[in-house]
């Protein structure tokens, strides 16, 4: 990593989705160590509490169409692009806990305000692809990736004042298993790289990161992380929302942390999606400060 410096920024978002939970992600992931653990490997840490997002109870009167909580979630996204506009003017490496995929609408617009042509890792059992037309949910943490692209409404594809945030020759998404049939289309219209479960278990961990990381090297300056913990396999991340068998086991996801971090090439990530109700005993939230740890540096020897 290029920095020494890492800021935490929380978002407590539930609002994306429909289970409840998913807002205590934050809490969860800072009580399994993560200061310390960052602190240990000769960061600096500063931890800059949570961004504030409205209550379920007043944001659900704000629905719009097909997106649930549409104002509530736009406010919030605005709020946390801005203060992740200003981790990195402060040359601090952005690290956001989620809750609910739908932050990464703020977190691109925060991140992208400056790098322009930033490349993006998506590393999901999901696309996130979807618009309001294509959504089988109108659950907005299904659209942020095709938000951040231009697709969709423009309430979500203007977040921070402008669009698209990211082009499609940029986007890698790993460990995709589970794509509604618009978030296809999209992919084989916009062309962005994909590495589903199936070319994750005919090439192996080690040739998809090389593959992405000299793809995107290639083409950017820039590299966003956007991890969801349901990307990993259920039975070690059971405390997600929206869990999809035959994911990524632990190990290759370290893996995969593990080659971002010897490359050098992300410069921001966030990890969401963390559902501690959901959980058992933490371990969702265990594996995500053990991943953190990895991309940010700790080795086994
Ligand atoms: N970030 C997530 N877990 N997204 C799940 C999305 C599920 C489904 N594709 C939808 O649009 O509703
Ligand atoms: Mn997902
Ligand atoms: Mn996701």
């Amino acid at each position: 990593m290029k920095r020494k410096h890492v800021s935490i920024i929380g978002v407590p978002m539930d609002l994306g989705q429909m289970r409840r939970g998913v807002d205590m992600g934050p809490s969860a992931i800072r009580y399994g160590g993560l200061q310390e653990r960052l602190t240990n490997l000769g960061w600096t840490v500063q931890d800059h509490g949570d961004i504030l997002v409205d209550m379920r109870e007043n944001a659900e009167s704000s629905t719009a169409g097909n997106l649930k909580n549409l104002s509530s979630v736009v406010t919030a996204s605005e709020l946390l692009a801005q203060k992740t506009d200003e981790t990195i003017a402060d040359d601090s490496f952005p690290l956001v806990l989620g809750g609910d995929h739908s932050i990464a609408l703020g977190t691109l617009a925060g991140v992208a305000k400056k790098q322009k042509n930033l490349g993006v890792i998506w590393y999901d059992a999901h696309g996130d692809l979807n618009t309001a037309d294509t959504s089988p949910s109108g659950n907005i943490h299904g659209m942020p990736l095709a938000a951040s692209l231009g697709f969709g409404d423009p309430a979500l594809t203007n977040i921070g004042g402008f669009s698209p945030k990211i082009k499609p020759e940029n986007v890698v998404i790993i460990g995709a298993r589970d794509l509604d049939d618009g978030e296809r289309k999209l992919i084989k219209e916009t062309g962005i790289k994909v590495f589903t479960m199936h070319e994750i278990d005919r090439l192996g961990m080690t040739t998809v990161m090389k593959e992405t990381i000299e793809y995107l090297r290639e083409r950017t300056e820039y590299v966003h992380l956007s991890l969801d913990l349901d990307g990993l396999d259920p039975t070690e991340a059971p405390g997600v929302g929206t869990p999809v068998a035959g994911g990524l086991s632990y190990r290759e996801s370290h893996l995969a942390m593990e080659m971002l971090e010897e490359s050098g090439i992300i410069t921001s990530a966030e990890f969401v999606e963390v559902n501690p109700i959901l959980d058992e005993k933490n371990k969702t939230g265990a594996a995500a400060v053990a991943l953190i740890a990895s991309l940010l540096g700790e080795k086994l020897l």
